[in-house]
């Protein structure tokens, strides 16, 4: 089966702080009946029309968002053993960690100075006590998940979670206190190699030596990621207080067993949430935060052109496929490990944020232009059984079928020997393998009244398994 990615866009409102410096012009009209967003772009007078799966207004909270793009639908599959991505994409400071953490945040006092003398620039961290009404995606699929899956009957299941950063270029470990080490000097964070990426047989990439948790409760999960968040590169520039300089991936495996069947699923939901692109010049970035915008870009960079390569693929027709089969996965980090959720066998929604403003026009219609490439992208889910339990299907079908061969050779043979013995010539019409109780040919003969009783439950064994 396959389905699109589902795209919705949002648009956030503006913040006290643009209202302060007099923003408030928007060239972005969104109608909600149509799902599209208009947008004027400089100097023309007609505008651009963009179609999508979900359109969000500002006036639109957080459990709005929640409830509309259906994310409901995306936690019952992972329950089926369906894996499930959500992202969030858009430019830096458009909405991307409100939409999926939903978190406040407050800038921490400079340290005091270090042993060399240095200063530390304040570093954002969540506030200590949170409106749950501002809760995003995360904690609330979190907490749902669990309830679906302790809600389901006859069966058992089993949660883990591992959290990561991909930060320049590098992937490392939020979960791990080893990965993340604070600069002596200035208390940033002075991050080691980073961990590995292995390809494995089922055509997907792997963390080598990630930290992964079992989790019994949403609460659990919550711990952790809480506790990963506050290793998470942040830092403050023009355009927001709290800047996510990594793109982070939260993921709930999960192993479903069906007591009544004894067979298993495995499946995942992953949280992404993506550092926003941007341009040096608006956020007034430099020296080590302008080095983190160049790399954030650049692996921005390789997702649109994964995006916009998938998307001509499944635009265009089967012919002109082969031009475009290289889709640059393996060119960054970030594209490899969304290759499953990406034009792979995930069920797919991307949340694409859109700051109001004017003065980032170019931006939106960049974000608004992707985003319309990726509602063409199609995906092939699939359930991801336990590999064991296809081996045991697979085995059990074939000893089926060796014994329903095996017992229409043995019905032949009684026939043909019936046959002789009763000295009836009447084969001329019988098709050679024909099974004589369902035989569609008339005849004088009833071979079946002539079965023996072990014969006859073979026989209905063998037309069991037929059935
Ligand atoms: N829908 C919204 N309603 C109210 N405030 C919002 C909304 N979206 C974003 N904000 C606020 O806007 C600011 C920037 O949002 P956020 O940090 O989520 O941006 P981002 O896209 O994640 O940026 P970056 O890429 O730099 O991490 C934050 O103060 C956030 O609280």
């Amino acid at each position: 089966m396959t389905t699109r990615i589902k795209v919705g866009i949002r648009v956030r409102p503006f913040l006290d702080s643009e209202k302060e410096k007099g923003y408030l012009n928007s060239r972005v009209q969104i109608d909600e009946q149509t799902k599209e967003i208009m947008i004027a772009e400089d100097g023309r007078r007609e505008r651009k029309t963009f179609k999508f799966d979900f359109v969000f207004t500002p006036n639109n909270n957080q459990l709005q968002v929640y409830e509309q793009a259906n994310i409901d639908y995306l936690l019952n599959k992972v329950v089926e053993g369906y894996h499930c991505t959500i992202f969030a994409y858009g430019q830096t400071g458009s909405g991307k960690t409100h939409t999926m953490e939903g978190y406040e945040y407050e800038l921490a006092p400079p340290k005091e100075s270090s042993k060399e003398g240095g200063n530390s620039a304040p570093k954002p961290r969540p506030k200590q006590h949170q409106n749950p009404e501002r809760f995003g995606i995360i904690p609330r699929a979190v907490s749902a998940l669990f309830e679906k899956l302790k809600a389901k009957e006859g069966g058992e299941f089993n949660v883990t979670c591992s959290f990561l950063q991909i930060y320049n270029e590098k992937i490392y470990d939020l979960l791990n206190p080893n990965s993340i080490k604070q600069n002596s000097a200035d208390g940033t964070p002075v991050l080691s190699q980073g961990l590995r990426l292995r390809w494995n047989q089922r055509d997907q990439f792997q963390v080598e030596n990630l930290f992964v948790f079992d989790c019994k409760s949403a609460e659990e999960v919550m711990n952790f990621f809480h506790y990963g968040i506050r290793n998470r590169v942040t830092a403050s520039h023009k355009l927001n207080m709290a800047s996510s300089r990594s793109h982070t991936i939260l993921t709930l495996k999960v192993e479903s067993i069906d007591l009544s069947t004894q067979s298993s699923s495995f499946s995942k939901l992953e949280l992404v949430d993506l550092a926003g692109s941007e341009r040096i010049g608006q956020t007034g970035t430099e020296g080590k935060l302008a080095k983190e915008s160049i790399d954030i870009n650049k692996s921005l960079f390789i997702l649109r052109q994964v995006i916009t390569t998938l998307s001509d693929i499944h635009r265009t027709s089967k012919q002109q496929k082969d031009q475009y089969q290289h889709i640059p996965y393996r060119e960054s980090k970030l594209t490899s490990l969304l290759k499953q959720s990406i034009g792979g066998n995930s069920y797919c929604l991307m949340l694409a944020c859109i700051n109001p403003n004017d003065s980032f026009i170019d931006e939106n219609i960049s974000t608004l232009n992707y985003a319309s490439k990726a509602t063409y992208i199609k995906n092939e889910p699939i359930r991801n059984d336990d590999p064991k339990n296809k081996v045991i299907r697979d085995l059990k079908q074939e000893n089926n079928r060796l014994r329903f061969e095996l017992d229409k050779a043995n019905q032949h043979i009684q026939f043909v020997s019936n046959l002789n013995n009763s000295g009836n010539n009447f084969s001329s019409n019988h098709p050679p393998n024909c099974c004589l109780p369902t035989c569609q040919y008339g005849g004088g003969a009833q071979p079946s009244s002539e079965l023996t009783p072990s014969q006859k439950a073979r026989m209905s064994i063998a037309i069991a398994n037929q059935e």
